[in-house]
C-alpha cells in the first residue's frame, strides 16, 4: 500500500433501500478501445474510434502510441460524443512507456515496439512487475527482437527496435494470459513474415478476447487463419501486409455493466444498458447467461439489454475460463445467494490486477462470509454479512465487487474506490445516479 490518500481513503457503499430502476448507459470497452488504437497505429491510412473508452488503461495506450511518434487528435463532437483520429507514422525511439497495470498496455506493446526504429523503454506499476509477460519476450526474441530485460521475464524492459522484424513460427505457453496471443497477432500484419502461433500450454483462458483480436484484424483487412475457420487447433495465423485505416464505433463495456446488472440482480430490481450489442465477442456477453442462471431474466430489446431481478440470487457452478474478468462480480452476488457457489477455470486470476482468488476471499470473509479458494478458482457457501472495510489492492474490479456487496450489507467501506479508473472513471457517479441518489459531497473522505 501506498502513502497516496486516495489509496487509503474509504468510499460508503451506498445501502439500497429499494430496489433499483435505472437505465444505465456504460461507456466504451476497454479490449476493443486498446486492440483498436494498436491496429490503427500499425495502419497504412488514418482511421477513427468513436465512442472510445476514455480511462487510465487506454489512455496508457494512446500516450505509449503517441511516444512511438503516432497522431491521436481528440475530437469532441457535442452531438456525436467523442472520436479519437489516429494518424500513423513512421514508428521510432528512443521513447519511455508507462504501462500502468494495463494488461493489454504492458502486452499489445513490445511487439509494436519492435517495429519501432529505436529504443522504447517500459515500466510501470509495481504490480506489472510480477504479471506475466515472459511469452511475449520470449516470442519476439524467436521472431527477431532485441529485448534487454536482465533476465527478468519481466518488467521493466528495453525493446531495441530495428524498424522491422522478421516474424514467422513461433509457439508460445499462453496459459497464464491470452493476451500472449494476441499481443502477437496484432502486430503480424506488419512483420515480414507475418506470424504463425502456437498455443502449448495446457489451458488457454480468456478465448472470446483472442476471437476480438481476429475480428478486429480481419476488419482491418488482415488475412487470419483460425482453428475455427479449419486450422489446426491452438494454432492462429496472419499474413504479412497492410493495414486499413478503420472507422469503429467502440461498443460498450460489457464486462463494466456487471456491476450494474448485479444491482438489478441483488435488490429485485430492474436495469437497462442502451446498446447492449445483439453480436460481440466480449466476455460480458456471457453474462445474460450466467445472471439469469443466478435469478434474474433478460431481454435484449431495441433500447438495449433489459435485465430484471426476481428477488431471488441463486449460487451457481460455473467454469469461467473463458470470462475470467467476470469473477469479482460473480463472486460479490455468490456472496448474497441463497446456495453455495463454485467458481472454476480461473487460477490465472492470480495474476491479474492483484491475486484476485486471495483478494477475494479473504475480503468477503471479513465481512463474515465463507470463501475459500480451490486450486483454480472458489467456493462461496453465502452467510450473513457485515459491514467493513473492503480493501481493494488497486484492483477496480474489486471495488465494484465492494460496491455490490454494499447494496445488500449496511456499513462496507470501499478503499481506494478511484481505482476503478483503471477502466470506468465515472463509477461512482453512475452508481448513485442508477440509486437516485444525489452524488455525495466530496469533502472530508473517512480514512483507513
Ligand atoms: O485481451 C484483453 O483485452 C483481455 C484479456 C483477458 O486477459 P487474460 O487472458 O490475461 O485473463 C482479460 O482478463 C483482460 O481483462 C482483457
Ligand atoms: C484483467 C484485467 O485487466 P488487464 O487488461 O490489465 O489484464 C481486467 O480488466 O479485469
Amino acid at each position: 500500500m501506498t502513502g497516496n490518500p486516495a489509496h487509503t481513503a474509504l468510499w460508503p457503499a451506498p445501502l439500497a433501500s429499494a430496489p433499483v430502476h435505472a437505465t444505465v448507459t456504460v461507456p466504451g470497452s476497454k479490449s476493443v478501445t486498446n486492440r483498436a488504437l494498436v491496429l490503427a497505429a500499425l495502419a497504412s491510412e488514418p482511421g477513427w474510434l468513436r465512442r472510445p473508452l476514455r480511462s487510465r488503461d487506454t489512455v496508457l495506450m494512446a500516450d505509449a502510441l503517441r511516444a512511438m511518434g503516432v497522431q491521436i487528435d481528440e475530437v469532441v463532437n457535442p452531438y456525436g460524443g467523442e472520436a479519437w483520429r489516429v494518424i500513423p507514422a513512421g514508428l521510432h525511439g528512443p521513447a519511455t512507456v508507462d504501462v500502468g497495470n494495463a494488461g493489454t498496455v504492458m502486452r499489445f506493446l513490445p511487439p509494436v515496439a519492435a517495429l519501432a526504429d529505436g529504443a522504447v523503454h517500459f515500466d510501470g506499476d509495481p504490480r506489472s512487475h510480477e504479471r506475466p509477460l515472459n511469452g511475449v519476450i520470449d516470442a519476439l526474441r524467436t521472431l527477431g527482437a532485441r529485448i534487454d530485460d536482465e533476465g527478468r521475464g519481466a518488467l521493466p524492459l528495453t525493446v531495441h527496435g530495428g524498424g522491422a522484424l522478421d516474424g514467422g513460427p513461433v509457439s508460445v505457453d499462453a496459459s497464464s494470459s491470452s493476451q500472449f496471443v494476441s499481443a502477437l497477432l496484432l502486430s503480424g500484419p506488419r512483420f515480414n513474415q507475418g506470424v504463425e502461433v502456437r498455443h502449448t500450454g495446457p489451458t488457454l483462458p480468456s478465448l472470446p478476447h483472442i476471437k476480438m483480436t481476429v475480428e478486429m484484424l480481419r476488419r482491418a483487412g488482415a488475412k487470419v487463419d483460425t482453428p475455427e475457420n479449419g486450422g489446426e487447433p491452438n494454432v492462429w495465423r496472419v499474413d504479412a501486409g497492410a493495414l486499413l485505416g478503420v472507422d469503429l464505433t467502440v461498443e460498450p463495456d460489457l464486462s463494466n455493466a456487471q456491476p450494474f446488472l448485479a444491482a438489478a440482480l441483488v435488490t429485485g430490481g430492474r436495469v437497462v444498458i442502451p446498446d447492449w450489442p445483439r453480436r460481440t465477442t466480449q466476455p460480458g456477453d456471457a453474462l445474460r447467461e450466467l445472471f439469469t442462471r443466478m435469478g434474474g431474466s433478460c431481454e435484449l430489446t431495441d433500447t438495449g439489454l433489459v435485465f430484471t431481478g426476481s428477488g431471488r440470487i441463486h449460487g451457481i457452478d460455473a467454469d469461467l475460463s473463458e470470462v475470467g474478468e467476470l469473477t469479482p462480480g460473480i463472486a460479490a452476488v455468490a456472496a448474497l445467494a441463497d446456495s453455495e457457489s463454485v467458481l472454476r477455470g480461473v487460477g490465472h486470476l492470480r495474476l491479474h490486477e492483484t491475486d484476485r482468488l486471495a483478494a477475494l476471499s479473504k475480503e468477503i470473509n471479513e465481512l463474515g462470509g465463507d470463501v475459500t479458494e480451490t486450486e483454480d478458482g472458489l467456493r462461496i457457501r453465502p452467510r450473513t454479512l457485515r459491514g467493513g472495510v473492503f480493501h481493494t489492492y488497486d484492483d477496480h474490479r474489486l471495488a465494484t465487487a465492494g460496491a455490490v456487496l454494499g447494496l445488500a450489507v449496511d456499513g462496507v467501506l470501499v478503499e481506494n474506490v478511484a481505482t476503478t479508473g483503471k477502466t470506468l472513471p465515472d463509477f461512482t457517479e453512475m452508481w448513485t445516479a442508477m440509486l437516485g441518489a444525489a452524488p455525495a459531497a466530496p469533502a472530508s473522505p473517512v480514512r483507513a
